[in-house]
């Protein structure tokens, strides 16, 4: 679903998946000359990584945070994320479709995208 709604807008979906912070953190530079924009869920790294914020600081290109559940309606450990200040936007709660919304928004944020009525 997500790579049909990037063919529409003529672009390509690329999927990462890594359980390390490290590795996480070397796909973010390596996407920096070959990519538009950037999806992300960090699982837990979430709450834990300076080191993922400033890879993602240092990525000029809108980048959206996703969570498939609603982290702000659990622990409290779960409801500061070293990600949303390097975010466009957020989207958690909404399950798997979370990340099609994400992909749907990440095209309104390229430079490309022509204004909203
Ligand atoms: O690993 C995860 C999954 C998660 O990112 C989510 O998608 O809901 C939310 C995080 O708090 C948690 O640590």
């Amino acid at each position: 679903m997500c790579a049909d709604t990037a063919a529409e807008a003529g672009l390509g979906v690329r999927c990462i998946q890594s359980n390390h912070e490290g590795g996480l953190i070397d796909a973010v530079h390596e996407a920096r000359h070959s990519t538009v924009g950037a999806i992300i869920n960090a699982g837990a790294y979430t709450h834990t990584s300076l080191a993922l914020h400033d890879a993602l600081k240092s990525y000029d290109h809108p980048i959206i945070e996703v969570h498939l559940s609603n982290p702000h309606a659990r622990e409290a450990v779960r409801h500061h994320s070293y990600l949303s200040p390097v975010a466009a936007a957020v989207i958690a709660g909404a399950g798997g479709k979370g990340y099609v919304h994400a992909v749907e928004i990440l095209i309104d944020q390229l430079p490309t995208a022509k204004a909203r009525p």
